[in-house]
């Protein structure tokens, strides 16, 4: 992977195996807790903040509080404005959020001052990020626009998607593979590569526990097993709420049987079982970061944007870096390592228009 590579169009990486969260140790994670400055108290979220390892320590909240608390729950969210109902003020709580992570667009002049003498190098996640979220994981494709909007910004600034997904699937949904700006990995004698697969020695185990919760959850309508490669994502979005735990106890029965290599995290509307190593998507953007020559503070200003729990630990890298921002997308407010914020995939890609309508007018 060479850094002229990623110009013109995005390199991909599996970033799946995400293992040690901040908040799980080695056990990883479930519902992730809070870094940064606290919320006053009438403001507080609704997060759990225990911290929650497979096997372990996801027993003292139990796996289906857990899966409750994987997205905003439904019924006290606001449909239109997703601002957290139960808070005595959701408005206030909107604004003061807005205030400890404000709009990326909003503060657009202030990203672009901390870019001067700095090249933009750019991390962004997927799901919920470049595609909304949608009850079926195969129909979230790019729209158009932000295919082209992407592949644009990929033009003037280094670019790399990363994801909870395997490699080929976001390039199925994201990028065409006839597109002429699309490039994989190659080596010198353009044989596609993959530079980096930290969990390669998992791929055997991963398609077992594939096969078994394909079985497993068959009779429960609306669970869907997703193979990510290095990951099993058991989707629960469109399971009826009093049969989660159903799904939960496939997902326990079946990974308890693995307890010493995999591990189970969680997402959104979603149980992942990964590979037990020490992999995440804050290690994937140090491994870019790295690979690409594009480490050096003094240089380069990293930006990485995502909705995620997973997508925390590339926010506390950057954090603990003290080198470029997180920007979180989303619209109901959430405890963050974020610096700034997007409310939504579509403000995403007006970000990434400014980007280029910024790169554009500098070098005029
Ligand atoms: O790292 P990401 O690119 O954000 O991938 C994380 C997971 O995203 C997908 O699931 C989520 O999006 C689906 C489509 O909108 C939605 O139906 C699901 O409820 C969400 O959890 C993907 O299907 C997972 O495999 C990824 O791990």
């Amino acid at each position: 992977m060479d850094l002229k590579s990623s110009h013109g169009a995005p390199v991909l990486t599996d970033s799946a195996p995400l293992s040690k969260s901040r908040l799980g140790g080695h056990h990883g994670l479930l519902p992730y807790s809070p870094s940064g400055a606290p919320f006053s108290k009438n403001l507080r979220l609704s997060i759990p903040k225990k911290k929650l390892g497979f096997l372990d320590d996801f027993r003292s909240i139990g796996l289906l509080d857990a899966m409750k608390s994987s997205s905003p729950p439904h019924k006290t969210f606001n449909k239109d404005s997703n601002i957290d109902l139960s808070s005595p003020d959701p408005e206030a709580a909107s604004l003061t959020w807005l205030l400890k992570f404000p709009s990326a667009l909003a503060s657009f002049e202030q990203i672009a001052n901390f870019a001067k003498g700095k090249r933009i190098a750019l991390f962004l996640d997927y799901d919920g990020t470049l595609s909304p979220i949608v009850e079926n994981p195969d129909n979230a494709v790019m729209s158009d626009d932000m295919r082209s909007a992407v592949k644009n910004v990929a033009k003037y600034f280094p670019t790399a998607i990363i994801s909870g997904r395997s490699r080929d699937k976001v390039y199925e949904q994201s990028i065409s593979d006839d597109d002429p700006h699309c490039i994989k990995s190659t080596d010198t004698q353009g044989n596609e590569v993959n530079l980096f697969q930290p969990a390669r020695e998992f791929l055997p185990v991963i398609d077992e526990v594939f096969s078994s919760l394909v079985k497993s959850t068959e009779d429960i309508k609306g669970a869907t097993v997703e193979n990510n490669k290095f990951c099993v994502s058991v989707h629960f979005r469109n399971v009826d709420e009093d049969k989660w735990e159903a799904v939960g106890e496939c997902v326990e029965d079946v990974i308890k049987k693995y307890e010493d290599r995999l591990r189970l995290t969680q997402g959104r509307k979603v149980l992942e079982i990964r590979p037990k190593i020490d992999w995440d998507k804050g290690k994937a953007l140090v491994f870019l970061l790295e690979s690409l020559g594009l480490s050096n503070c003094d240089d380069v200003l990293p930006i990485y944007v995502g909705d995620d729990r997973t997508d925390e630990d590339a926010f506390k890298v950057l954090r603990d870096r003290n080198c470029g921002y997180g920007i979180l997308v989303s619209k109901a407010p959430k405890e963050s390592d974020a610096y700034y914020s997007l409310r939504d995939p579509s403000e995403v890609m007006e970000f990434l228009k400014s980007l280029v309508t910024w790169k554009q007018s500098s070098v005029l």
